[in-house]
């Protein structure tokens, strides 16, 4: 089984070819003007264009958005979808509004907080941020991975929260995942994608 791989918080060039030549599925746009990772749409429309046809879809993240914000990102920037941290009857609506895939981000804690129901494309299944962080995802923190087991998810969803090239391929055997997303542990500093480390995660996670 392949495990396929999102790299979240692209903002320039060498990080998005480095994703593309590593093999990723996706890319992560951040749209949140609080994260070390924002771009604005006029810095995001380039980077999506220059990705190839055949390579990975772009996904654009959102914290608890207007529809405003979002009409305005995506008058400019070509995504494929778009993660959504908000209520899931919230990220529900916007798919239904806007036309695009949505993935609803969920943070766990518990087993408790695994979604049983949801009117959306996908979850993104990721650590809880801890009280007062000033961002609800990107936060390099893992969670217990084994919560998953038995779950039947709702749609098809991704492991995030904490991924390193060091330990997804145990996230991945104990979680049963066949989807993950990292940020953090691909940077050499927040908000600075390192190649290198983008290559070595995707083939970890492909188990190479
Ligand atoms: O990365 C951010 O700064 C961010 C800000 C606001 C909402 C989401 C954000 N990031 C989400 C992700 O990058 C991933 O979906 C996920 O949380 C993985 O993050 P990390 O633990 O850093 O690998």
């Amino acid at each position: 089984m392949t495990v396929r791989v999102k790299i979240c918080g692209i903002r320039d060039g060498a990080g998005l070819d480095a994703a593309c030549a590593a093999g990723a599925d996706w890319v992560g746009f951040v749209f949140f003007s609080r994260s070390p990772r924002h771009v604005t749409a006029p810095q995001a429309a380039p980077l999506v264009r220059r990705l190839p046809h055949d390579g990975p879809r772009a996904i654009g993240l959102f914290v608890r958005p207007t529809d405003d914000e979002i009409r305005h990102v995506l008058d400019t920037v070509a995504l494929d979808g778009l993660q959504i941290y908000d209520t899931a009857t919230r990220a529900a609506a916007i798919r239904v509004q806007f036309g695009v895939p949505v993935w609803l981000a969920a943070g766990i804690a518990v087993r408790a907080d695994l979604p049983q129901s949801c009117a959306v494309d996908g979850l993104v299944i990721e650590s809880r941020p801890p009280a007062g962080a000033q961002r609800p995802g990107g936060n390099a923190r893992t969670f217990d991975w084994s919560l998953t087991e038995g779950w039947q998810a709702p749609a098809p969803w991704m492991l995030a929260g904490g991924l390193r090239p060091g330990n997804v391929r145990e996230a991945v055997r104990l979680s049963g995942a066949r989807a993950v997303d990292v940020s953090s542990g691909v940077e050499t500093a927040p908000g600075v994608k390192s190649p290198a480390l983008i290559h070595e995660f995707v083939r970890a996670a492909h188990g190479l």
